[in-house]
């Protein structure tokens, strides 16, 4: 694919510049309806910047652990595509925005059951019950695998923080069972809300998120790696996805403001990418009350700026 490769001098003098600007911003909460992700230290924050030929830059707490959460959702939409197919995704999942919170069950009730993105939980958890796989075992196992196949490195799960999940997630096992009643569900409700529980708790750093999305932004092959992870027929779907619903309710600002492909985690994370570019992290654990990172939010916003990354220019 066409690499564009930006001048990583000033990259880097940027994401310095981000993380001063936005570190000032005490504003929003950490995520308390998990109780693990209430204790994880609020003031931490992490930028790290890959670009399409593997150069990595870094500041902040780019290397603190954090449960990846919802731009999960992005790297399982990927593997089920690569094993179902881009139609499939379309007519089960959908590719809209729920213009509701990402956990609503409004949203499925008004759309009988279609979940309409798989960025949103109702849509992952579909998206997880689509994976073919002998039993549950083996479709974690391809899940966890895949993710580390991002991030170039074997990847696990935050024990704390699914133990913390699995015992407080019973909404998400309401919606899974609402979407097994609508015929919108393709696998055992319980096992499916599990397994998407699991692959929220994972572990990452900003660095791996970095790396991870740097696989989108190079074409499907890991940068740092040199392993072609995805078929790149598949990114144009997710990045168009990305941009409709991956901050929910704030997809559009977003996409006003930065206008690049991003997805949040209420672990903190935020993602956004640059096709043919880079990829962009951010960890910063106070959210909105949409779930999104504030000051991740920020020094996207300023690093678009004083690189004119949006891809609307
Ligand atoms: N937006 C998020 O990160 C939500 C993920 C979280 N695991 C949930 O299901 O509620």
């Amino acid at each position: 694919m066409q690499k564009n490769i930006i001048d990583t001098k000033k990259l880097e003098a940027v994401l310095k510049q981000a993380h001063s600007t936005a570190e000032s911003d005490q504003s929003g909460a950490n995520a308390s309806y998990i109780p693990a992700l209430a204790k994880v230290p609020s003031n931490l924050f992490g930028l790290t910047a890959v670009t399409a030929d593997g150069t990595v830059l870094e500041t902040g707490d780019s290397s603190y652990p954090f449960a990846i959460e919802s731009i999960s959702k992005v790297f399982s939409m990927a593997l089920v595509m690569e094993a179902v197919g881009a139609q499939e995704m379309l007519k089960k999942v959908g590719a809209d925005p729920t213009g509701l919170p990402f956990n609503s069950v409004m949203a499925l009730e008004l759309h009988r059951g279609k979940p309409l993105s798989p960025l949103v939980n109702a849509g992952a958890m579909a998206t997880v019950s689509l994976l073919p796989a002998a039993n549950a075992d083996e479709k974690w196992q391809k899940i966890l695998d895949g993710y580390s196949q991002f991030a170039g490195h074997s990847l696990e799960v935050m024990d704390a923080v699914y133990t913390s999940e699995a015992a407080t997630n019973s909404h998400n096992k309401g919606i899974a069972w609402l979407m097994s009643s609508y015929g919108t569900l393709y696998d055992d409700p319980d096992t499916t809300c599990d397994i998407y529980t699991k692959q929220c708790s994972i572990a990452i750093t900003c660095k791996d998120l970095a790396v991870m999305g740097s696989t989108l932004a190079n074409g499907g092959v890991n940068p740092i790696t040199g392993k072609a992870i995805i078929n790149p027929e598949f990114l144009p779907h997710i990045f168009a996805e990305m941009t409709m619903e991956g901050l929910y309710g704030a997809s559009g600002d977003f996409a006003y403001t930065v206008g690049l492909p991003g997805k949040s985690g209420v672990g903190g994370g935020l993602l956004a990418v640059v096709p043919g570019q880079l990829a962009l992290s951010a960890f910063s654990p106070r959210l909105d009350p949409i779930g999104n990172s504030v000051r991740g939010q920020k020094a996207m916003r300023f690093i678009s700026d004083a690189l004119d990354l949006s891809l609307y220019r």
